[in-house]
């Protein structure tokens, strides 16, 4: 089936109750082949996603998929075919996989998937398979508060935050800074710093530029295994995408009181940007965690905030 002349293909992330991700080898002689893929296949005539993705991994790897949710879309033009490549996580699934067409297959760790030679098209999936869906923002108006909401969003589950303390005084910040690392290496919490703080310790987990940041950059900023965007409209997306940012914050979703002014973007607004670049965007302002549905399917890769995580 074709989108746009896109040959539409249903891509499944599957994982094992350890989180390791299965990879078989394409064919020698196919499309891109000889190179590893995530199991999937093209849309047949009248098959929705899902009913193509559970008829392909039953076909290919022999599992049957119970839970699945929307990963990331990818549009992406070989030299000689164009596809849109949906790609959705498989959480439960009945059977023992195996490789049915004699192709070699893998469990792999999220953080090997980088050893593995796989499609151009496939970069922004890996990324996006080694990302939550939650990505909390720690703010606070003085050390206690931010000390405080750091365990709030330990507590929902978090394991990727932005330290932002946009609202702390300049004196208290190195102090929390060096109180919240230990505080997420201790529990394997990555850390991102906005980079409007000025810290000479660089020793965090990762870069999050501001949307003006953002715009000066012409290459991604080296040695930060993590470089992340705020953006707030196609341009700004588009150019996290340019510079190899791993992934943006597309923000205002819905109104917010933190940025009363700001016009929110809506549901069909933001689903409507994120499907024009291949880069996984987590949603901001005004959502919870009842909204991950939504956002999930949405195209988004989760919910980011700074409320969202605090009750
Ligand atoms: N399944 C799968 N296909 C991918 C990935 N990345 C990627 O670029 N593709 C491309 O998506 C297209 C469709 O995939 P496919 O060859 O699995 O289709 P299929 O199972 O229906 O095979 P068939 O046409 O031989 O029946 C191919 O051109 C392939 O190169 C990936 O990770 N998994
Ligand atoms: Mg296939």
């Amino acid at each position: 089936m074709t989108v746009n002349s896109a040959v539409h293909v249903a891509v499944g992330v599957i994982r094992d109750g350890n989180g390791n991700i299965l990879l078989t080898q394409r064919a020698k002689h196919a499309h891109q082949g000889g190179l590893w893929e995530f199991p999937g296949g093209k849309l047949e005539a009248d098959e929705t996603v899902i009913q193509a993705l559970r008829r392909e991994l039953r076909e290919e790897v022999g599992i049957t998929v119970r839970t699945a949710k929307p990963l990331i879309k990818i549009n992406h033009r070989y030299p000689d075919l164009q596809v849109l490549l949906d790609v959705w996580q498989v959480f439960e699934f009945a059977g023992a996989a195996t490789a049915l067409e004699g192709q070699a297959m893998r469990w792999v760790a999220p953080h090997r998937l980088s050893d593995y030679a796989f499609p151009a098209a496939n970069a922004p999936i890996i990324t996006a398979s080694r990302l939550p869906d939650r990505y909390a923002i720690l703010e606070g108006r003085n050390t206690k508060q931010v000390l405080a909401n750091l365990d709030r969003i330990i507590g929902n589950r978090v394991d990727l935050l932005q330290l932002r303390l946009k609202t702390l005084p300049a004196a208290e910040i190195s102090a929390v800074y060096a109180a919240v690392l230990a505080k997420c290496r201790a529990r394997g919490i990555q850390v991102l710093l906005n980079s409007d703080l000025t810290l000479s310790d660089q020793a965090a987990d990762g870069l999050h530029l501001s949307s003006r940041a953002l715009l000066a950059c012409r290459s991604r900023p080296a040695n930060y295994p993590w470089v992340a965007a705020s953006c707030h409209n196609l341009a700004e997306l588009r150019h996290a995408e340019h510079i190899g940012a791993d992934f943006a914050v597309l923000a205002p979703v819905l109104p917010t009181s933190t940025h009363p002014a700001a016009q929110a973007l809506g549901w069909e607004t933001m689903a409507g940007l994120i499907a024009q670049v291949n880069l996984p965007v987590f949603a901001l302002g005004g959502l919870n965690l009842d909204d991950m549905d939504r956002v999930l399917h949405a195209g988004a890769q989760g919910i980011a905030g700074i409320s969202a995580f605090l009750s």
